[in-house]
């Protein structure tokens, strides 16, 4: 099957000599669910930080859909962050605007009529267990609640790939469940997924592929 992502021989150094990911190759296809995992520290956020362009990697080339990463002229990256959702193990929200705010932002950027993006949002709001927060702020959200807003909105543009980091790190055994059901849905959709947790339980029954980082190298590739 066609390649979605690869990464080729990609190192990312920190200052003055952290070697955060050490020479790290391996490909994922489209619609695949994969999952990384690893003791912290061992490089799990980086990687997925790489692949979202949030920062580049110190040698080594990220291809997604083919083009390298290193390719995109800034002016590009807004585009590039529409094909590729992520949900941030800190949430990222804005904690002083609305549930409807945070989750419609990057459609709002994009000049989509009104009317769409109040029905994509609820639409997407009520698939997550959120329906009836829409005007409530953030910062008066539970934890579980919060981490369910930033998969709204990451995935809100349809994403081709999707990076969760940490996604159920807030979340009790029940919740955990029922956000892992969306992930698996999203996946049936045709999302390609990338899940990084320390979390063993959420894939040792999966039969899914799952990359063993350790100080920054692949265990397994
Ligand atoms: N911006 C940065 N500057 C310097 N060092 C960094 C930076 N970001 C990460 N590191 C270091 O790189 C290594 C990998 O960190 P990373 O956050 O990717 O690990 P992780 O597996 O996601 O850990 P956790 O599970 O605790 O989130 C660590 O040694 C970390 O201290």
């Amino acid at each position: 099957m066609e390649d979605i992502l690869r990464l080729e021989r990609v190192s990312k150094v920190y200052k003055p000599n952290i070697r955060a990911l050490d020479d790290i190759t391996f490909s994922v296809a489209k619609g695949e669910f994969i999952f990384i995992t690893g003791p912290s520290g061992s490089g799990k956020s980086t990687l997925l930080n790489l692949i979202f362009r949030a920062e580049k990697p110190t040698s080594g080339e990220i291809f997604f859909e083919g083009r390298p990463l290193s390719s995109f002229p800034r002016k590009e990256i807004p585009f590039l962050r529409r094909k590729i959702g992520f949900v941030f193990q800190d949430f990222k929200l804005l904690e002083n605007h609305t549930v409807f705010e945070n989750v419609a932002i990057s459609l709002e950027i994009q000049d989509i009529p009104e009317g769409e993006i109040r029905y994509r949002v609820l639409k997407i709001l009520k698939r997550l267990g959120l329906a009836g927060k829409e005007n409530q702020l953030v910062k008066q959200l539970s934890g579980g609640e919060k981490q369910r807003v930033a998969l709204a909105r990451a995935v809100i543009n349809r994403p081709r790939l999707l990076l969760a980091d940490e996604p159920t790190g807030n979340l009790d055994a029940r919740r955990t469940e029922e956000v892992m059901e969306i992930f698996e849905d999203l996946n049936a959709e045709g999302t390609t997924i990338i899940l990084a947790t320390h979390d063993h339980s959420l894939f040792v029954d999966s039969h899914r592929r799952v990359l063993l980082l350790d100080e920054g190298r692949l265990l397994n590739p």
